[in-house]
C-alpha cells in the first residue's frame, strides 16, 4: 500500500516536473522571439527616424517619433519583465515543484480535490493550477496543521471545508524520497528532517515547514503594530521575511518594494538574511541599519549614538513646542551664495505676524515659508531689474529665477532658516542629539516619508524609545512590525515591550502581541542552559523541537591552562563541519581574546564582513546579535564579565543561544555565577 502511494505520487511529481519543463521551454522562446522582434523593430525605428529640430514643425514630429519610439520601448520592458519574472519562478519551481499537498472536500456530494502546494504558483495554459502558491487562502488550511472540517476564508468570506489528507514531501527535483501523512499537530516530520539539515551560512526560507503559531504572525490581518514577542531561535526573522513574502503576493498589484523599510542591526546580519526573498521570487526591501537611515534622512551630525537621547527630551518637545514664543536666535538669514536675501529680522517678523494665530508647529512652519519665498521672490526681481537684465514672458522669467536664486529657494523650502540647535537648547536645555534635533526637525517641518506602507524592525528589543519615536512620526502611514525578544535587550537603556505598547497604540487601537514559545535553532540541552536564565514563569512554557544533541560544555580554567584551553575548545569543534564562532562580550574582550591565542586566533568578523561557510570566527555578542552558528564557544564566561546583574544575564542568554549543535563556556578563573 505504502509502495503504491509512493509509486502514485511519483508518477505525479514526474508529471508536474515534465510540465513544468514544458512551461521552461515555451517560455525560453517567447523570450528569444520578443528580444529578436525587438531588436529587429528597433533597428527599423533607428534607419528610420529622422532626428530633425530644424524648425517647430519638424521638431514637433521629432519629438513625436521619439514618443512612439519610447512608448514601445516601455511595452516591451514590460512584456520582457513578466516573461523573465515567470521564468525565475520556474526555475525555482523545477528545483522542487512542490512540498505539500491537501486533499478537500468541498461539498459531501462532490468527489474531494487535491492541491499541490509549492513556494511560488504555477498554472497550465494561464488556468489549471499544476502548483499552488503557499500564500494563497486555501493553503492556509495545510498551516493550520488539523485534519477534519476547517476552513480558510478568500477575501472575508469563510469557504468550510473537510481537510481529508495533509501529506509531505521530502524531494528534489523530479526524485521523490519520501512521503509523511501527518494526522495530527504534534509532530511534523517535515519541519524534524529540515532541523536536522547542516544549516547554511545564509538565512533559510522556512515555506515547507511553517508552524501553526509562527502562521498566525505572517498572515495576521494588518494593524498598525504587531509586536511578536520569541524566545531566541523561535524563527521571528524567519517569520518576518516570510511576512514580507506573503505581503507581496497579497497586494501584489499595488505594494512595491521601496514601500516596505526593515530595519536591521548590523549590516552581518543583512548579508546573512538576505537570500531569503530573493529565494521565494520577490525583491528586498529597504534594508537599513539605524545609521544608514539617519544618513538617508539627511541629519548633518556625525555621532548619530542613539544611546545619547533620553525619550523625555523628545516628549518635551512634543509637549512644548506649541508653546514656544519666537526669539531672535531661534531663525537663520537666507543667503544665496553670499548675498543676503532675507535678514534674520525679517525671517522673525513673519513668524512672529503668523504666530499669533498659529502656535509653533508644522502648520506655521508652512505658512512662514510661503511667505518667505513670495519675499524671496520680490527681492530676486528687484536685484534682476538692479543688473538690467532682459525681462522675459512671466513664465520663462519664473524659470530664470528658480535657476539663479535656486540656493536661496531651497533652503527657504527645506526650512533651513530655522536654527534647531537653539531651539531645542531653548526647549530641552541641551545641545540637541542627533536623534533630538532629527526629531525636532519633523515636529516642526513635517518632514516624514509617506510614501512607506511598512515599517519592520527586528530585534526591537536592542533599539532605544527615542529611536523607535523617531520611526514612528518618521513613517506616519506604516503598519510596524516589531519582533525582538526582551530577554536578549543587551545594551543598557533600551526600550521595553510595554513602552512599545504604549508608544504604538492610539485612541481607536492598541497593539496586538503575539508570543512564539518553541525553539528551532538550538538542540534541547543547549536551550535547556539558555532558557535557565530566563524568569520561571516564562521558562515553562518554552520547549525545543530540534534532535537531542551533546551537553554544553562548562568549564572554570585557571590562568596557566586558559589559553590551551580555548585553543584546543576551538581545533577541536572546527574539526566537525560547520561553522564556530568565539562570541566575546565586548571589544575589548575580543581583543583580549585575540591577544592570548595570537596568530592561532580565528578571523575577526566585524560589521561589513561576510560570514564564512565553515572555520572559525571572532565575533563581538552585538555583531552576532541575530545570526546562528554549529558551535559557540563563549570565552570570557568570567565571574567580573558576566556578574549576577540583569544585563549580563541578557547577555549570556543571546550569545549561548547562538549555538545550534555545540556550546562551550570557558573562563579564566572563576565562573560567572549566572551558570550554576
Ligand atoms: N518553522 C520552521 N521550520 C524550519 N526551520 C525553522 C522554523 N522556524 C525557525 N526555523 C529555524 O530556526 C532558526 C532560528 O530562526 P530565527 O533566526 O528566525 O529565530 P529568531 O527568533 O529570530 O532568533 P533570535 O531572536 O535568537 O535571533 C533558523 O535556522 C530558522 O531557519
Amino acid at each position: 500500500m505504502e509502495d503504491n502511494i509512493l509509486k502514485q505520487e511519483q508518477e505525479h511529481l514526474t508529471t508536474t516536473y515534465n510540465k513544468l519543463l514544458k512551461i521552461s521551454e515555451e517560455l525560453d522562446e517567447d523570450i528569444r522571439k520578443l528580444d529578436s522582434q525587438a531588436t529587429e523593430e528597433k533597428n527599423d525605428i533607428r534607419d528610420n527616424i529622422r532626428l530633425d529640430f530644424a524648425d517647430d514643425e519638424t521638431k514637433a514630429e521629432t519629438y513625436g517619433e521619439l514618443e512612439v519610439w519610447n512608448r514601445y520601448i516601455d511595452t516591451y520592458n514590460v512584456q520582457s519583465e513578466a516573461l523573465r519574472n515567470k521564468k525565475k519562478r520556474i526555475e525555482s519551481l523545477l528545483k522542487a515543484p512542490y512540498f505539500a499537498k491537501i486533499t478537500l472536500q468541498f461539498d459531501p456530494s462532490e468527489e474531494p480535490e487535491s492541491y499541490y502546494i509549492g513556494n511560488v504558483e504555477m498554472s497550465e495554459n494561464g488556468a489549471t493550477p499544476i502548483v499552488v502558491d503557499w500564500r494563497s487562502p486555501i493553503a492556509e488550511v495545510y498551516y493550520n496543521q488539523e485534519n477534519g472540517h476547517t476552513f480558510y476564508e478568500v477575501n472575508g468570506n469563510r469557504i468550510d471545508v473537510d481537510l481529508q489528507l495533509r501529506r509531505q514531501f521530502d524531494l528534489d527535483r523530479d526524485k521523490l524520497n519520501s512521503y509523511f501523512d501527518t494526522q495530527v499537530a504534534i509532530e511534523d516530520p517535515l519541519l524534524l528532517r529540515s532541523l536536522s539539515k547542516q544549516r547554511s551560512d545564509k538565512m533559510q526560507s522556512i515555506s515547507a515547514t511553517i508552524q501553526k503559531e509562527q502562521n498566525a504572525v505572517i498572515r495576521h490581518p494588518d494593524v498598525p503594530a504587531l509586536i511578536v514577542s520569541g524566545i531566541a531561535g523561535s524563527g521571528k526573522t524567519s517569520v518576518l521575511l516570510q511576512r514580507i513574502a506573503y505581503l507581496f503576493f497579497k497586494q501584489r498589484e499595488n505594494l512595491r518594494p521601496d514601500q516596505v523599510y526593515m530595519i536591521t542591526l548590523n549590516p552581518v546580519f543583512r548579508e546573512y538574511i538576505d537570500s531569503v526573498l530573493p529565494d521565494l521570487g520577490e525583491s528586498n526591501p529597504n534594508t537599513l541599519t539605524w545609521q544608514e537611515f539617519m544618513d538617508s534622512c539627511g541629519i548633518p551630525m556625525a555621532d548619530k549614538n542613539p544611546a545619547a537621547t533620553d525619550a523625555r527630551d523628545l516628549e518635551a518637545i512634543d509637549d512644548m513646542l506649541s508653546l514656544l514664543v519666537p526669539d531672535d536666535g531661534d531663525f537663520l538669514p537666507v543667503y544665496q551664495k553670499d548675498e543676503l536675501i532675507l535678514s534674520k529680522a525679517e525671517v522673525q517678523s513673519v513668524v512672529e505676524k503668523y504666530n499669533e494665530t498659529i502656535p509653533m508647529g508644522v502648520r506655521l512652519v508652512q505658512v512662514v515659508a510661503t511667505e518667505l519665498e513670495t519675499r524671496a521672490r520680490k527681492v530676486f526681481r528687484s536685484r534682476k531689474r538692479d543688473n538690467k537684465e532682459q525681462q522675459g514672458e512671466e513664465k520663462a522669467a519664473e524659470n530664470q529665477l528658480e535657476n539663479d536664486f535656486g540656493g536661496a529657494l531651497k533652503t527657504i523650502r527645506n526650512c533651513g532658516w530655522l536654527n534647531y540647535n537653539a531651539i531645542s537648547k531653548r526647549l530641552i536645555g541641551h545641545t540637541p542629539s542627533a536623534i533630538e534635533w532629527f526629531y525636532l526637525k519633523m515636529a516642526l517641518t513635517g518632514m516624514c516619508d509617506r510614501n512607506a506602507r511598512y515599517c519592520m524592525v527586528d530585534e526591537v528589543q536592542n533599539y532605544t524609545k527615542a529611536q523607535m519615536m523617531i520611526l514612528k512620526k518618521y513613517f506616519p502611514r506604516a503598519k510596524f512590525m516589531l519582533l525582538g525578544d526582551e530577554f536578549q535587550a543587551i545594551r543598557p537603556g533600551t526600550v521595553t515591550f510595554k513602552e512599545l505598547e504604549s508608544l504604538f497604540s492610539t485612541d481607536k487601537k492598541s497593539t496586538d502581541t503575539i508570543s512564539l514559545l518553541t525553539s528551532y535553532r538550538s538542540s534541547p540541552e543547549i536551550t535547556q542552559l539558555f532558557t535557565s536564565l530566563l524568569p520561571e514563569e516564562v521558562r515553562i512554557n518554552t520547549q525545543s523541537v530540534q534532535r537531542e544533541g551533546t551537553k554544553p560544555l562548562i568549564k572554570a580554567c585557571s590562568s596557566e591552562e586558559y589559553r590551551d584551553f580555548l585553543l584546543d575548545t576551538i581545533r577541536t569543534n572546527t574539526d566537525c563541519e560547520g561553522l564556530l564562532a568565539v562570541v566575546c562580550q565586548n571589544k575589548k574582550s575580543l581583543n583580549a581574546v585575540k591577544d592570548i591565542l595570537g596568530q592561532d586566533a580565528p578571523q575577526v568578523i566585524t560589521g561589513d564582513k561576510k560570514l564564512p561557510k565553515e572555520g572559525a570566527i571572532l565575533i563581538e555578542l552585538s555583531h552576532a546579535a541575530g545570526l546562528e552558528f554549529d558551535c559557540v564557544v563563549i570565552p570570557d564566561a568570567d565571574a567580573s564579565r558576566y556578574p549576577d546583574d540583569k544585563l549580563s544575564k541578557h547577555r549570556l542568554y543571546t550569545a549561548m543561544s547562538r549555538a545550534t549543535r555545540k556550546l562551550a563556556v570557558l573562563s579564566d578563573g572563576a565562573m560567572t555565577p549566572l551558570i550554576l
